[in-house]
């Protein structure tokens, strides 16, 4: 998969060299690329922002660079385009289930802006050649697309092959198995600070083990999460429905 994210401040995304996602990229599976959206300026103050029509505080985006900068990452003549995420408050949800449509793309582009954000003349121009999807990584109000990239970028990047170890642990996974939240996880020592691990784990009895981790996992998404636990209801009860 290859990767290209636009941004004013480029080495905020060198957390991409770090850890999982640094070593999808050293082993061939990540082509990740950073741009500087101020190569394409050209006045003497790389001005990137300008004040926002219809008046209101602080600053927009200017689409000027921004066009010349897709262009650039992405031509108009090229033999593909890639699928253009701008995260934003604004956005569409980003879900473990959108995670995976996105694995599934061999090109992902990244427009992170600042300010008041970008001019929205941008994203309908590039939706003239490329997919363009604006996401939101939660209900809360960043100073600006970075870290929602480094967010989508690592949730992503996990679930291509190769890139964790053990792809089993994916399935039994928070938001991506069954539903409901992951069960509380333990290991050595036994006993700490006061502390005991639920004798259930350490009976060897993978059946109870089982049951105890499921009705764990109810428990936590009840105490929660109690918009995914009706969600898990209902699907729940539509399988049981089927087996009827
Ligand atoms: C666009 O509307 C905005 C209104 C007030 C502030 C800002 C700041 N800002 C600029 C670019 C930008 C990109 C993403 C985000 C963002 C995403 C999520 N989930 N929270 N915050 C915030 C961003 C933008």
């Amino acid at each position: 998969m290859r990767l290209d994210v636009v941004s004013i401040f480029p080495e905020y995304l060198a957390a991409l060299d770090l850890s999982l996602v640094g070593k999808a990229a050293k082993s061939g599976l990540l082509d990740v690329h950073l741009h500087d959206l101020r190569e394409w300026t050209y006045d003497r103050h790389r001005t990137v922002d300008d004040t926002p029509y219809g008046g209101g505080a602080g600053m927009v985006m200017k689409p000027d660079p921004w066009g010349e900068a897709l262009d650039a990452v992405a031509p108009a003549a090229g033999p593909s385009q890639p699928r253009l995420i701008v995260p934003t408050p604004a956005g569409r949800p980003f879900t473990q289930e959108l995670a995976y449509e996105l694995a599934d793309e061999p090109w992902l582009a990244f427009a992170c802006g600042r300010y008041e954000g970008i001019d929205a003349r941008v994203a309908a121009h590039a939706a003239e050649r490329m997919r363009v999807d604006e996401i939101s990584v939660g209900d809360y109000v960043l100073n600006g697309g970075e870290v929602a990239v480094l967010v989508i970028v690592e949730a992503v990047a996990r679930l291509l092959p190769g890139v964790i170890g053990n792809p089993a642990s994916l399935a039994e996974e928070s938001h991506s198995g069954d539903g409901l939240l992951e069960y509380p996880v333990y290991t050595k020592p036994p006993s700490w600070r006061g502390h005991d691990v639920p004798d259930v784990l350490l009976s060897g009895n993978h059946k109870l083990v089982a049951e105890w981790r499921h009705d764990e996992s109810v428990r936590r998404t009840a105490e929660r999460r109690p918009d995914l636990l009706a969600a898990w209801g209902a699907a729940v009860g539509h399988k049981a429905d089927e087996v009827e």
